[in-house]
C-alpha cells in the first residue's frame, strides 16, 4: 500500500498578465504548500475510488469525473484508490489538483511514467506534482522552483461558499497586469511579508463581487492579528500570516466560532537537503 500526501496549495500572490487565444489566462504566481491537505492511498488492483473525510460529501456528484480517477486514466494506472478529503472542495487551495498529483506520484512509485502534460488535468496539477515553492507562469505549466521559504505561521479560512474558478476569471475587469516584481531570497518572514505587500491576488476583487463573505473573512483575519491576509487562487479560502504559532492557533479557534472552516498550519516541510 502506498500513501501519498496531497498538500493544500497556496497562491501567496497571483497576477493575471494576459489571456491565450483559447481563453485560458496567463498568470504570474508565487505558490507554496501548507502542512495540511488531503491524503491518497493506492493499493494494486483494478481502478476504483473510495472517499472519506470531512469534505467527502462535496464530491458525491463528481463521481467518475473525480480528478483522482482522471489522473489514473491519463497514465493507464490500475489501483484501488482511497481519498481522505480534508480540504474544502472548489476552494482555491487546489484540492482536486493536489489529489490528482498525489495519484500520479503514487502510480509513478508503482512503475507508471508521469504524464508529459499534466496541466491537461488542471492548471494547478504541474505545480502540485512538483510540490516545492515555485513561481508559476504560463497557464500554470511554466514553473521555476524557488529556494525554501522562511517558516510561516498560517491560518486558512473558508467560509463555506464554493467558488467556481471559470466564473471568477470571467469577471476580471483587466487581464493585463504586470508580472511579479523580482523574487529575492527571503531571509525571514518579515522580508517575505514586506514583498507580499507590494503584490496582490488579481482574482480577489472578482471573487468578492461574487461572494461578498470573502471580504468579511479577510477583515476577520486582520482583526485577529494577521500581519497580512489574502485570498488564495480563485477563492474562497483566504490565508492569514501570523507572527507565531500560538497567535495563529488562537485566531483559528476564534474564526472557527463564526462557523467557518479555520485551521492553523505552517508550510509543508521542504524535502530538499538544506
Ligand atoms: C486559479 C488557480 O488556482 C491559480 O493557481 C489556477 O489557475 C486554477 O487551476 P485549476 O483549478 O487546476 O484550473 P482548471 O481546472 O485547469 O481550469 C478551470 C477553469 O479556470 C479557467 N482558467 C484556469 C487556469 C488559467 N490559467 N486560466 C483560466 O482561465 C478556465 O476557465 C478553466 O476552464
Ligand atoms: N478529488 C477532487 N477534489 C476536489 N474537487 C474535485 C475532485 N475531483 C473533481 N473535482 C471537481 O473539481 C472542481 C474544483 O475543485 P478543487 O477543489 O480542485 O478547486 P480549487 O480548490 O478551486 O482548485 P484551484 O485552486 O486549483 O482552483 C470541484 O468543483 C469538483 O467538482
Amino acid at each position: 500500500m502506498i500513501v501519498e500526501p496531497a498538500p493544500a496549495k497556496l497562491n501567496l500572490a497571483l497576477h493575471v498578465t494576459g489571456r491565450r487565444a483559447d481563453g485560458y489566462h496567463l498568470l504570474d504566481s508565487l505558490v507554496c504548500f501548507a502542512a495540511i491537505g488531503d491524503r491518497v492511498t493506492l493499493t494494486p488492483g483494478p481502478l476504483t475510488l473510495t472517499i472519506d473525510g470531512p469534505f467527502a460529501a462535496g464530491l458525491a456528484e463528481v463521481d467518475a469525473d473525480n480528478l483522482c480517477l482522471r489522473a489514473a486514466r491519463l497514465v493507464g494506472g490500475q489501483a484501488a484508490l482511497h481519498l481522505h478529503k480534508a480540504l474544502p472542495v472548489a476552494s482555491g487551495i487546489g484540492g482536486g489538483s493536489a489529489d490528482a498529483a498525489a495519484v500520479l506520484r503514487g502510480l509513478a512509485r508503482m512503475g507508471h511514467p508521469l504524464p508529459e502534460r499534466s496541466e491537461r488535468l488542471g492548471a494547478d496539477v504541474p505545480v502540485c506534482l512538483m510540490g516545492l515553492p515555485a513561481r508559476m507562469q504560463g497557464i500554470g505549466e511554466v514553473l521555476t522552483p524557488l529556494p525554501a521559504l522562511p517558516p510561516l505561521h498560517l491560518v486558512l479560512v473558508n467560509p463555506g461558499v464554493a467558488v467556481p474558478t471559470p466564473a471568477i476569471f470571467a469577471r476580471l475587469d483587466r487581464r493585463d497586469g504586470p508580472p511579479l516584481p523580482p523574487l529575492p531570497a527571503f531571509p525571514d518572514a518579515p522580508a517575505l511579508i514586506g514583498w507580499l505587500r507590494t503584490v496582490r491576488n488579481d482574482l480577489q476583487p472578482p471573487a468578492i463581487a461574487l461572494a461578498p463573505v470573502i471580504a468579511d473573512v479577510l477583515q476577520a483575519l486582520e482583526a485577529s492579528g494577521a500581519q497580512l491576509a489574502r485570498m488564495s487562487g480563485s477563492g474562497a479560502t483566504c490565508f492569514g500570516l501570523f507572527p507565531d504559532a500560538s497567535r495563529a492557533a488562537a485566531a483559528a479557534a476564534a474564526l472557527a466560532r463564526s462557523g467557518w472552516w479555520a485551521v492553523a498550519t505552517e508550510l509543508a516541510p521542504d524535502p530538499r537537503p538544506r
